[in-house]
């Protein structure tokens, strides 16, 4: 019989954005499956977007059903549910950096004292600048969760190094290749996560970078969304600094139908509109949830996709270039699109790429969206906009060639789109492409088997955390 005293009850905190959302909840119920109590915490504002979207008061009733025991609360960020976090990025980021922690601090205090199963573990996103603070004044586990590729962590890792060689904060950062990052053989500044990139490096996202890339180095467990295989020496080097565990991609058990609402807007059906297609024959367009671009690439991509005449969803947020900017598309575009392309403000991703008319994704490069997408072995165009996604662009393009690149320094062209678009879908290339991102997607399943690198990690890590708990 389990001895299920043994078994840990961790409170689990998602970076309140919805590319962190959609993992943790999947790594949460992978763990209460793995008998874990999990005791989840979203932002209430992320709360109250899930639920307005999904109906869904009590986003894990249908997961807790099978018998996990995966406990429900929610905090307040320190902002009023109503504040436009989209258009006032920077305001929200000052709020996560100072205020946060005081509202996680006294709902983790509450759930210590009043849960009946001790709480001994907290996970928490990389990106929180609080996680050793809280740990240590509750005396829980702490560790870390990352949800972007090991070659980025170790890049923010390794930012002294990449300070002392003059690739960042000097005044005129060197543009030669970065080659002394444990773990990382050569890589171009070029590749670097845009905020190591930029020339203000005093902004609030900076902020968060300086504090959090140190406290992760007090964490006594990292997990990263990740494959073993895909990073093999980025993994080991980190590993030999802290116990790290390449336990990705974290899918939810059935990948097209999880169980478990995530997604902070309503999804429009295209699986209608897919289904009058021909297989491979529709280009998905995605920026993700996060970033935003300009009036001047949208129209360009438009008139790209009106252009290339390839069938086409395209995902348009309505703040994709602002809240308040929402007139952004060339007039008439619609009508001359007519049933050759659907635009959607949201959808469900998996339901679209997993579906055989898909045959291409023009994508900003957002690491859940690249996992995804090998998954469904459907191959890229790499538009990265923000953050990780120039750093991801590398790994695609460059050393996976599973997909291709839009285009240098941003500057997008309605000819240049036409002709990444024809490469990625039709031809020989095309062709390569598709049998690089078979291989890459072999090696994923692989790593989810049972004797898979992911699923022995996961293992690994359970058996480490119960030895931790119980000897500490
Ligand atoms: O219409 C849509 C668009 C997206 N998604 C889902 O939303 C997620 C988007 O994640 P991702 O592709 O990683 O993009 P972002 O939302 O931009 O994610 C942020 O978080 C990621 C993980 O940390 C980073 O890699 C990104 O750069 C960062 O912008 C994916 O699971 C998609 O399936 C939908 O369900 N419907």
């Amino acid at each position: 019989m389990a001895d299920t005293h043994q078994n840990p009850h961790a409170i689990m905190i998602p970076y309140p954005l919805q590319g962190h959302v959609i993992p943790s909840v999947h790594l949460a119920v992978k763990l209460a499956s793995n008998g874990f109590t999990i005791t989840f915490i979203n932002t209430q504002w992320i709360h109250h977007q899930i639920s307005k979207a999904s109906g869904a008061e009590d986003i894990f009733a249908e997961a807790r059903k099978s018998g996990h025991d995966i406990r429900y609360a929610t905090v307040s960020d320190g902002l009023p549910l109503g504040f436009d976090r989209s258009l006032n990025h920077d305001q929200y980021a000052e709020s996560l950096l100072h205020v946060f922690s005081a509202h996680v601090d006294e709902a983790v205090g509450e759930i210590v004292k009043a849960s009946a199963t001790p709480v001994t573990c907290l996970i928490a996103d990389t990106f929180y600048v609080w996680t050793s603070t809280i740990a240590k004044k509750y005396k829980l586990l702490n560790m870390s969760f990352w949800t972007e590729p090991a070659l980025v962590l170790t890049l923010y890792y390794h930012l002294d190094l990449l300070r002392k060689n003059g690739h960042f904060a000097s005044s005129d950062n060197r543009d030669d290749t970065i080659d002394y990052i444990p773990g990382v053989p050569a890589i171009e500044p070029t590749d670097l996560m845009s905020y190591l990139q930029a020339s203000n490096i005093t902004t609030v996202v900076h902020r968060i970078i300086y504090k959090v890339f140190a406290d992760v180095k007090k964490a006594d467990f990292i997990l990263c969304n990740t494959v073993q295989e895909l990073e093999p020496e980025t993994i080991s080097a980190l590993h030999q600094k802290q116990p790290t565990y390449a336990i990705g991609p974290i899918f939810p058990a059935n990948f097209t139908k999880s169980t478990v609402a995530t997604s902070m807007w309503s999804e429009l059906d295209c699986i209608r509109w897919l289904d009058t297609k021909p297989k491979g024959s529709v280009l998905y367009v995605s920026f993700g949830s996060y970033a935003h671009t300009n009036k001047h690439d949208i129209v360009e991509i438009a008139h790209g996709l009106l252009l290339s005449e390839m069938n086409f969803v395209w995902v348009l947020r309505p703040d994709i270039v602002s809240s308040v900017d929402t007139d952004f598309l060339p007039v008439g575009f619609e009508d001359q699109v007519k049933d050759r392309g659907l635009i959607v403000p949201w959808c469900h991703q998996i339901g679209v790429i997993s579906h055989p008319a898909t045959g291409g994704f023009l994508t900003h490069g957002g690491w859940n969206s690249i996992l995804e997408s090998v998954w469904c072995s459907v191959p890229l165009i790499c538009f990265p906009l923000l953050t990780d996604q120039f750093t991801n662009r590398k790994l695609v393009v460059d050393d996976w060639k599973i997909g291709i690149n839009l285009c240098d320094r941003r500057v997008v062209t309605r000819d240049k789109v036409v002709t990444k678009i024809k490469i990625l879908m039709v031809g020989k290339a095309s062709d390569e492409l598709r049998n690089e991102i078979k291989k890459v997607r072999k090696l994923l399943e692989n790593a989810l088997a049972r004797d898979g690198s992911s699923e022995k990690n996961f293992n690994q890590f359970i058996r480490d955390v119960k030895v931790k708990i119980q000897t500490r």
